[in-house]
């Protein structure tokens, strides 16, 4: 059975505007004039190898699939595919690539259903298809690709829904780790004995507010980083 889902355009245009802030943290002038070197594909393609390696893809090894952890993945493929879609929007000499972007997320968020989700090689392969040599770019998140990678996200995850709130809760996530040493080393990635990533979906689901607000980045931000004052570091 189709899975009847879509994101809202509002959530659409959240997830561009949270994607171009939190790349902005790292370096303010992007995507416009960006000063530091960034290779979205190159991390879009190691997530997918990560995302395997939570499959258990070793056929002559004993492995135990994480699927939790394999989703989550997804996620993060599309905080690299969001930056990718707003960087070629540029190159192209848009004059709102985020607005652009998040239009391009509404619709591909239409056209998707669960059903029509194949493995991650075929993902790569749409990417290939539609890549910019012109631009130096062998391969992108053209439409159909993006129509792919929500085909997935709708498996792994089972609502536009959620798939949202997951986005916004690994954001969140990536400013905390940002905010207490990720980039010296000093953050703590291990909560207890649970990756943060795990924690923060179960604290962010327990928490049905978030998704409503129209502040959705700040309110989950503060969830995160009192549960990491008070019980992690
Ligand atoms: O410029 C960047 C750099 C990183 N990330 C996010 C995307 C992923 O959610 C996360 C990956 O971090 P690791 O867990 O792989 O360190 O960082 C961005 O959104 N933009």
């Amino acid at each position: 059975m189709p899975i009847d889902t879509q994101l809202t355009v509002n959530q659409a245009q959240q997830i561009a505007k949270l994607q171009t802030q939190f790349n902005q943290g790292l370096d303010a002038d992007w995507p416009m004039a960006p000063t530091l070197a960034r290779d979205d594909f190159a991390a879009v393609i190691v997530e997918l190898g990560e995302r395997y390696d939570h499959l258990g893809y070793k056929w002559w090894k004993k492995q135990q699939a994480d699927h939790e952890q394999a989703n989550m993945e997804l996620i993060d493929v599309l905080h690299f595919a969001v930056s990718d879609v707003i960087e070629v929007l540029v190159q192209d000499g848009s004059a709102s690539p985020v607005e652009t972007a998040a239009l391009k997320l509404a619709e591909a968020s239409i056209r998707a259903n669960a059903d029509e989700a194949l493995d991650a090689k075929w993902l790569l392969r749409h990417t290939a298809l539609e890549g910019r040599p012109d631009l130096g770019r062998p391969l992108c998140f053209g439409n159909e690709s993006l129509t792919q990678l929500f085909n997935m996200l709708y498996q792994a995850y089972g609502s536009a829904e959620a798939v949202y709130v997951s986005y916004v809760g690994k954001n969140a996530l990536n400013h905390v780790r940002q905010q207490r040493g990720y980039k010296d080393g000093s953050y703590i990635k291990m909560w207890h004995d649970e990756e943060d990533n795990q924690v923060m979906m179960r604290l962010l689901l327990g928490n049905n507010d978030i998704l409503k607000s129209n502040t959705p980045l700040d309110e989950a931000i503060a969830l995160l980083t009192n549960y990491y004052d008070d019980h992690i570091a």
